[in-house]
C-alpha cells in the first residue's frame, strides 16, 4: 500500500482519524510533530518560541522525508502544504487525503487547547479564519478531499477506506 497522508487544518482531525484507519487496517501510523518531537527532544510549542517557526518549517520537511511510505498512514501538520517542496513530495509518494472542516467546528474542537503555538493569545476565532484562508488552495492541491464538518470519525475513515479500495 501507498503511503496514505492525512492534511488539512489544525483541529480537522488528522491525527484522530489517522490512528482510527490504523487500527482498522492494522497499518502503523506517524504523526510527523512526533516526529519531530522525538528527533529534536523538544516539544513544537518549544521549537516555536526557542527557534521560530522558519526552523520548526525544516525539520518538518526532513521529517516528512525521512518517514516510509509504504504501508503507512502520516498524519501531517497542519503548515506542512506550505512548502510546495512537501506538497509534491507527498503527491509523489502516497495518495495525499485533504481533511476539510470549517473554521467555526475548528474554533469549536480546538476549545480549551494550548498546544497550537499559531494560535495562542487573543482571538483565536480571527487567526483561525485568516490562516484557513490564506491555506485553502494549497489543502485543495490534494489527490482527495472530504468534508469531515459535523461528520462523526468512524464516517470519516469510512470514506477513507472507499476512496483507497
Ligand atoms: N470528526 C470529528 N468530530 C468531532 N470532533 C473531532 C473529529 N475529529 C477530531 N475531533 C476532535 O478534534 C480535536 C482535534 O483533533 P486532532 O485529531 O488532534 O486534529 P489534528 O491532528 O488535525 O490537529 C480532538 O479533540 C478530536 O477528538
Ligand atoms: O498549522 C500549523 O502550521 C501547525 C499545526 C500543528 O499540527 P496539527 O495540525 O496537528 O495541529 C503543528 O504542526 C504546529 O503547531 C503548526
Amino acid at each position: 500500500m501507498r503511503a496514505i497522508y492525512l492534511t488539512g487544518f489544525m483541529g480537522s482531525g488528522k491525527t484522530t482519524i489517522a490512528e482510527k484507519l490504523s487500527f482498522e487496517l492494522t497499518v502503523p501510523t506517524i504523526d510527523t510533530d512526533d516526529h519531530i518531537e522525538e528527533v529534536t527532544g523538544k516539544a513544537i510549542p518549544d521549537i516555536f518560541a526557542s527557534e521560530g517557526e522558519e526552523a520548526f518549517r525544516k525539520y518538518e520537511s526532513q521529517s516528512l522525508e525521512s518517514i516510509p511510505n509504504k504501508n503507512i498512514i502520516i498524519s501531517t501538520g497542519g503548515g506542512i502544504i506550505l512548502k510546495e517542496q512537501n506538497r509534491e513530495f507527498m503527491k509523489k509518494h502516497g495518495i495525499v487525503i485533504y481533511l476539510h472542516c470549517d473554521p467555526e467546528e475548528i474554533l469549536k474542537r480546538l476549545e480549551g487547547d494550548s498546544s497550537r503555538p499559531l494560535l495562542k493569545g487573543d482571538n483565536r476565532k480571527a487567526k483561525i479564519e485568516s490562516i484557513f484562508s490564506e491555506r485553502l488552495s494549497l489543502y485543495r492541491e490534494a489527490h482527495f478531499e472530504i468534508d469531515t464538518t459535523n461528520r462523526s470519525v468512524s464516517e470519516i475513515a469510512e470514506e477513507i477506506q472507499d476512496i483507497i479500495g
